[in-house]
């Protein structure tokens, strides 16, 4: 497989090994969340998360998913204590879903698949850049958001409202004071492992931080994700659906609960 790396049978999860041999590597993410064998640790602190809407810079179509991309050129969007030591700063944040609402998370709990998962990717200002943190163990910090079919959701609806301007691969547009703390839900508990990034290059740097609280979504709304496509402008259209990796092994890594 070249590095057309996808989610087709021909180009999916099950092929990335033959470019990315790391794809079997001992800390492999997603993985499926068994509350019951995650232990509580008192020494995990609540996360702050301080994020800025003016370093909202423009909503985007990268073939795989959507991504809004944030300025991280200062500690202005910031993740902070939680599992993590020292400031991380958002670089974006983008989602996965299913093509139908009965699957579509990266993470699983005790096996429950939700229809879509959020992701606030944040990197160590220990190191210069994004792309040095993100080859680094603790390079990356990623908090992962369930969500659930239930209510419209009025903030998901900002980002849904600009999709006619992103409907194919490549395509960007400017996307300004948008926050995405209003994405949080309103309970912070979590539970956090020493996990990687799960779309190549797979690299082993994630500290993972996942919400035990989804946010809601419609049902309406999961079928506006599904109408973004994989395909460029001029390409046969290949609606974006099933864009997550499933869960991979433990491999013997602990799972710690900030909640008892
Ligand atoms: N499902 S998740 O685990 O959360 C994520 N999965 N992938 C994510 N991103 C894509 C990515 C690419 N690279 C990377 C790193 C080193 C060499 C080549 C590629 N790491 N993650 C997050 C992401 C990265 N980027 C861009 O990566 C470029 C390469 O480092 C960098 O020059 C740009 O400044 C930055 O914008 N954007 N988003 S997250
Ligand atoms: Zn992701």
């Amino acid at each position: 497989m070249s590095h057309a790396w996808g989610y087709a049978a021909s180009n999916g999860p099950d092929k990335w090994a033959d470019s990315f041999p790391i794809a079997n590597g001992p800390r492999q993410s997603p993985i499926d969340i068994v509350p019951g064998e995650a232990s509580f640790d008192s020494k995990l602190k609540p996360l702050v998360l301080k994020y800025d809407p003016s370093t909202c810079q423009e909503i985007l179509n990268n073939g795989h998913s959507f991504q809004v991309t944030f300025v991280d050129d200062s500690d202005s969007s910031t993740l902070k204590d939680g599992p993590i030591s020292g400031t991380y700063r958002l670089k974006q944040f983008h989602f996965h879903w299913g093509a139908s609402d009965d699957k579509g998370s990266e993470h699983t709990v005790a096996g429950t698949k939700y229809p879509a998962e959020l992701h606030l990717v944040h990197w160590n200002t220990k190191y210069p850049s994004f792309g040095e943190a993100a080859s680094q163990p603790d390079g990356l910090a990623v908090v992962g958001v369930f969500l659930k079919i239930g209510a419209e959701n009025a903030n998901l609806q900002k980002l849904i409202d600009a999709f006619d301007s992103i409907k194919t691969k490549g395509k960007q547009s400017s996307f300004a004071n948008f926050n995405p703390a209003t994405l949080l839900p309103g309970c912070l508990d979590y539970w956090t492992y020493d996990g990687s990034l799960t779309t190549p290059p797979l690299l082993e740097s994630v500290t993972w931080i996942v919400c035990k609280e989804p946010i809601s979504v419609s049902s309406a709304q999961m079928g506006k994700f599904r109408s973004l496509l994989f395909s460029a402008e001029g390409e046969s259209e290949c609606c974006m659906v099933d864009n997550y990796r499933p869960p991979q092994p433990l491999k013997g890594r602990p799972v710690r609960a900030s909640f008892k």
